[in-house]
C-alpha cells in the first residue's frame, strides 16, 4: 500500500498524466471523493490549466486508488509533486509474478533517445495523443508531406512486424505508449478497462471549451469519470427515444438525398466530385432532426445560398474538422501561441456554437411555455435538446457540448462510413445485386424494426466498416497493470490498438482485403475473436454512443439508394486519409444509374 506523503505547492507542470490516471483508475463512487486529493490537485495545477482541470480533478480518486505501482511510475520524476511510500505489497497473481517486466517490451531504440531529448524540453503537450504518435512515427518518413491513415497503418504494421505483437514507444510528452493489434490483446485491454475508461483526448477542442470559452464540461467524447458516466446515462435513453420519434424525419432526409442525386448528376448519371458534401448535408439533416428536432433544409432542391444557416453550419463543421486535424497533428504550438490552425478552430467552432446556441434558447423558451401551460406538454414529443435541458444540473452550455460532439464525431463518422459503403457496393456488383434482391423483398414502407432483419444489408455494413473503419485506431489509458503476451504493462500506460490491422489479417478474415459480406452470415463470425478483430464502434463503456442510430441511418439510406439506382464507380481505388477521422482520399464520382 502507499500513503500520500508530501505535496509541494510550487509545481508548475500541467499534469494531464495524473488527470488521465484518475479516471483510468477503478474510480470511487462520487460520495467517496477524497478531500485530501482534491486539495492536492488544486495545489499542483499551473494557473493556466487550473480552470480546466480542477473540475475534473475534483472527481478524482480516493487515496485507496493512488495505492498502486503506476502512480509511483507516473509521478516519481524529481520535479513532480507527489511522493508515495510503500506500506504493504499488493498481492499478485501467479501469472503476474511469472510475467516479463515492462522494460523487456521491445520497441525502437531511436524513440528511446528522442524521449530523453524531450524530457529537457518544457512540457510541449499535456499528453501523448494519438496524433503526436502519428507525428513521431511519420517524422522520419515524411517530414513535410501529408499524414494519412494509410501511411500510419503501414508504419504501425512495420513496427509490429519488426518488434512483435507488443511494441513499446517511449513517449516524449509523458507516459509510454504501447502498440497492439491482436484481438486477444485488445480483449485483455477492454476487459480490464474498469468503470471509467480513458482514451486519447482532442486537446485543442478541450482547450477551446474549457479554457477559452470557459464551459463547465468538455463534451462526452472528451470527458471521463463520474461526470462522463452521468452524462452518458442521461443521453443514451434520450437518443433511444429520438431514434423512435425521428424515424420518419430521417426517412424523409433519405428521400431528399435520393432526389438531390437526381438533380446533381450529369448526363452520364455521374455525381460531381463534390458529392462528399452532399453526403455531409444528408448526415447533418439527420443529425439536426435528432438533436434539435428540426429540419434545417440542408438538402434543399435548389441548393444552399452561402449565407443560409445550413451553409454556415456546414462551413463551421468542415472548418472545425480541418482545424482540429491541423492542431492535433504535430507539435502542439497552439498551446503557447495563437497559430493559424488555432485561430481557424476558434472561428469555426464559434460559428457552430452560435447557431446551436440559438436553438438552445428557442428550446428554453418553448420549455418555459410548456411549463406555464401555454403549450400542451407531451413528454414523447420532447426533443433531445429539451430532454437534456430539463435534466437537473445540466447547463445550456453542457447541452451545447453534447450536440457539438455528436455533430463533430457523428456526422464525420457516418458520412465516411456511407461513402465507403457506396464505394464497396459500386466496386462489387455481385454483392450489390444480392443486396438489391433482399431489398426488393422487403416491405415498401420500411419500419424501424425491418432494418435489422435484413441480414445481407447488415452484413454489407459490417464488411464495409471492417475494411474502412472511421476510427482505425482505438486508444485507452490502462486502469491497472495487465498482462499482454506475458508482458506486464503497468497502469497508466497509453495503449494504441490498431484494430484496423487485425481486421485486415488473413488469420482472422480469409481473403481479408476483399469485400465479402457473406462472411458475416457465417455463425462462427460471432465468436469472441472475430468480435475483437473488427471493432468499428469501439468497445466497452466508452464505445460509440450512437451505434444504433448510426446503423439505422446507414441501413435506411442504402435501401433508399439501391431501390432507385444501380451504383457504379469507374475510377482509381479509394483509400482512407486522415481528416479527424479516416475519410475517403479521392472524389466520390459515383454513377447513379436509374433502375427503371
Ligand atoms: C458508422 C458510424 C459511426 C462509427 C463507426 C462510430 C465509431 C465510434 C468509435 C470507434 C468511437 C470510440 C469508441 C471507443 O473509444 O471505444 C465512437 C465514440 C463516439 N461516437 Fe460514434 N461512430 C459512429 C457514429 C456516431 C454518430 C452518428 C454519433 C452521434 C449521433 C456518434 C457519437 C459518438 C460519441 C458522442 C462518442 C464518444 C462516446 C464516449 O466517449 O462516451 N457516433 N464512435
Amino acid at each position: 500500500m502507499f500513503r500520500l506523503k508530501t505535496l509541494p505547492t510550487n509545481c508548475i507542470r500541467p499534469l494531464i498524466s495524473i488527470k488521465w490516471l484518475n479516471y483510468a483508475s477503478e474510480a470511487p463512487k462520487p460520495q467517496e471523493r477524497n478531500p485530501i486529493h482534491e486539495t492536492s490537485t488544486t495545489l499542483s495545477m499551473s494557473s493556466s490549466d487550473a480552470s480546466s482541470t480542477v473540475t475534473q480533478m475534483s472527481q478524482g480518486p480516493s487515496t485507496a486508488e493512488i495505492k498502486s505501482r503506476k502512480v509511483d511510475y507516473i509521478v516519481n520524476p524529481p520535479d513532480m509533486f507527489i511522493k508515495v511510500e510503500h506500506l504493504e505489497p499488493i498481492p499478485e497473481s501467479e501469472a503476474m509474478r511469472k510475467s516479463l517486466s515492462f522494460d523487456e517490451v521491445p520497441g525502437p531504440k531511436a524513440l528511446r533517445h528522442l524521449a530523453k531529448f524531450w524530457s529537457f524540453v518544457p512540457v510541449m503537450g499535456t499528453q501523448v495523443t494519438a496524433s503526436a504518435i502519428q507525428y513521431l512515427l511519420s517524422a522520419g518518413k515524411i517530414f513535410g508531406s501529408q499524414l494519412s491513415w494509410g501511411s500510419n497503418l503501414w508504419l504501425f504494421s512495420r513496427l509490429l512486424d519488426e518488434y512483435g505483437p507488443v511494441v513499446r514507444l517511449h513517449g516524449p510528452f509523458g507516459g509510454d505508449v504501447v502498440i497492439l493489434s491482436r484481438p486477444e490483446h485488445a480483449s485483455a485491454v477492454f476487459q480490464n478497462e474498469g468503470r471509467y475508461p480513458v482514451r486519447s483526448s482532442l486537446d485543442c477542442v478541450e482547450k477551446y471549451r474549457l479554457q477559452f470559452r470557459r464551459y463547465k464540461q468538455a463534451g462526452p467524447f472528451l470527458m471521463y469519470g463520474p461526470d462522463w458516466e452521468k452524462l452518458r446515462e442521461l443521453i443514451e435513453p434520450c437518443l433511444q427515444n429520438c431514434i423512435v420519434q425521428q424515424y420518419d424525419q430521417i426517412e424523409k432526409s433519405c428521400d431528399e438525398f435520393t432526389t438531390r442525386i437526381l438533380r446533381i448528376r450529369n448526363r452520364q448519371e455521374e455525381v460531381p466530385p463534390t458529392f462528399r458534401n452532399e453526403i455531409y448535408k444528408w448526415a447533418m439533416e439527420c443529425m439536426c432532426s435528432v438533436t434539435l428536432n428540426r429540419r434545417l433544409g440542408f438538402l434543399d432542391p435548389c441548393g444552399l445560398s452561402a449565407t443560409s444557416e445550413p451553409a454556415r453550419l456546414l462551413e463551421g463543421l468542415n472548418g472545425a474538422t480541418d482545424a482540429i486535424r491541423r492542431c492535433e497533428s504535430g507539435l502542439h504550438l497552439w498551446k503557447f501561441i495563437e497559430t493559424p490552425a488555432w485561430k481557424d478552430l476558434v472561428k469555426h467552432c464559434d460559428i457552430i456554437d452560435t447557431i446551436v446556441n440559438k436553438y438552445i434558447h428557442k428550446a428554453q423558451d418553448s420549455l418555459r411555455q410548456k411549463k406555464s401551460g401555454e403549450t400542451v406538454f407531451i413528454p414523447e414529443n420532447v426533443s433531445l435538446l429539451e430532454t437534456l435541458l430539463i435534466k437537473e444540473g445540466m447547463l445550456p452550455e453542457d447541452v451545447l457540448t453534447v450536440i457539438l460532439d455528436m455533430m463533430l464525431i457523428g456526422v464525420n463518422a457516418i458520412s465516411h462510413s456511407i461513402a465507403f459503403l457506396i464505394y464497396h457496393l459500386a466496386r462489387n456488383p455481385r454483392a450489390q445485386r444480392k443486396l438489391y434482391g433482399e431489398i426488393r423483398l422487403s416491405p415498401t414502407q420500411l419500419g424501424r424494426d425491418d432494418l435489422p432483419k435484413m441480414t445481407y444489408l447488415q452484413a454489407c455494413i459490417k464488411e464495409s466498416l471492417r475494411l474502412k473503419p472511421p476510427m482505425p485506431i482505438l486508444s485507452r489509458v490502462l486502469s491497472k497493470d495487465i498482462l499482454v503476451h506475458n508482458y506486464r504493462i503497468p497502469k497508466g500506460t497509453y495503449i494504441l490498438i490498431a484494430t484496423h490491422l487485425s481486421s485486415l489479417r488473413e488469420e482472422h478474415f480469409e481473403d481479408a482485403q476483399r469485400f465479402k459480406p457473406d462472411r458475416w452470415l457465417d455463425s462462427d463470425m460471432q465468436a469472441d475473436t472475430s468480435v475483437f478483430a473488427s471493432l468499428p464502434y469501439g468497445h466497452g463503456p466508452k464505445a460509440c454512443l450512437a451505434r444504433e442510430l448510426a446503423e439505422m441511418e446507414i441501413a435506411l439510406v442504402i435501401v433508399k439508394l439501391l431501390r432507385k439506382f444501380r451504383i457504379e464507380y469507374h475510377y482509381g481505388d479509394i483509400n482512407s486519409t486522415h481528416r479527424l477521422l479516416a475519410s475517403p482520399d479521392r472524389p466520390l464520382k459515383f454513377r447513379f444509374v436509374d433502375r427503371f
